[in-house]
């Protein structure tokens, strides 16, 4: 029997590494979404990203894990420029989507965030029906007519996997939902803009465990279409959702991979304390 288990094991390294391999090559296949090359962020004299050169590639969920206050947020909000809403913010390096650098190309903010959308970590509809949350973007891009809009709303709900719990209600006020449906809102109002990737901070983290597997089912649906970048406190989250790991580290990348190797042959002592939980 043990001789047989030893066997098992053996032939599930052997899937593994297999699998890890294809999984690299079909990576090399993707188109690159963004590149990070030596990027680094201050706020005031705070050196809160250093030398950040990371890839993420299209149809991919990347997952970025590290201890309390490593960076993972203000790296995510660099992405689409949010960091910039902090006066004290300054960066150097570069951010490129899809090979235009973020600061310099001309691409004016608004166009970046209509591409690069994003989902907090608490929900937060807007005080307005569920109908009007999702059509909010639309409208604001110049989009009037009611039944290009009835299309977007159902279209970006049923995307979101939220449409057969609000169809009938699509006028009462987002607030009356459950906080996992609020998120799932959320996301359908990101989608409303038809971006090209999402950023999710901690999506989860204010979710009961049902919600979040409905999130985290979603997620793999949304992966066909769109690039996820994502923000995460749960182990098991990254190791269940993500294609890539990244693990962060008092402000620098300490190592960046296929999921499987962060979470089962790290490179790094830091990466494998910390993802076997030994700290943070
Ligand atoms: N708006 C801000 N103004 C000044 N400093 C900030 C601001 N936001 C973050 N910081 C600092 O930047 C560093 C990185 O914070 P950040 O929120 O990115 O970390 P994190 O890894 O996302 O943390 P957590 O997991 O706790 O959310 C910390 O030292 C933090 O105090």
């Amino acid at each position: 029997m043990a001789e047989l288990n030893s066997v098992k094991t053996k032939v599930n390294i052997g899937t593994q590494a297999a699998d890890a391999k294809r999984q690299t090559i079909i990576q090399e296949d993707k188109e690159i979404v963004f590149q990070s090359n030596n990027f680094n962020l201050w706020y005031g004299d705070n050196h809160a990203l250093q030398d950040i050169n990371l890839t993420f590639h299209e149809n991919d969920i990347n997952a970025i894990i590290g201890p309390s206050g490593c960076g993972k947020s203000t790296f995510v909000k660099s992405l689409n420029r949010m960091t910039e809403l902090v006066p004290i913010v300054r960066t150097e390096g570069d951010i490129q989507f899809r090979g235009d650098d973020i600061f310099t190309s001309g691409m004016s903010v608004e166009e970046l965030r209509t591409r690069v959308g994003m989902v907090f970590q608490k929900p937060n509809p807007f005080p307005k029906s569920i109908y009007d949350n999702v059509a909010y973007g639309p409208r604001v891009h110049g989009i009037k007519k009611k039944s290009v809009l009835d299309e977007v709303v159902e279209k970006s709900l049923r995307s979101a996997s939220i449409w057969d719990e609000v169809k009938d209600r699509l006028n009462d006020n987002a607030y009356g939902l459950s906080g996992g449906q609020q998120q799932r809102i959320c996301i359908a109002r990101a989608l409303a803009v038809e971006p090209e990737v999402i950023l999710m901070d901690e999506p989860t983290s204010a979710l009961d465990p049902i919600s979040t597997t409905k999130i985290e089912d979603l997620m793999q649906e949304l992966k066909k279409d769109y690039s996820i970048i994502i923000v995460t406190h749960n182990m098991q989250q990254a190791a269940r959702v993500s294609g890539r790991t990244s693990f962060f580290y008092q402000g620098y990348v300490v190592e960046s991979d296929d999921t499987n190797v962060i979470f089962e042959n790290p490179s790094d002592k830091r990466t494998e304390d910390y993802v076997s939980g030994r700290f943070g």
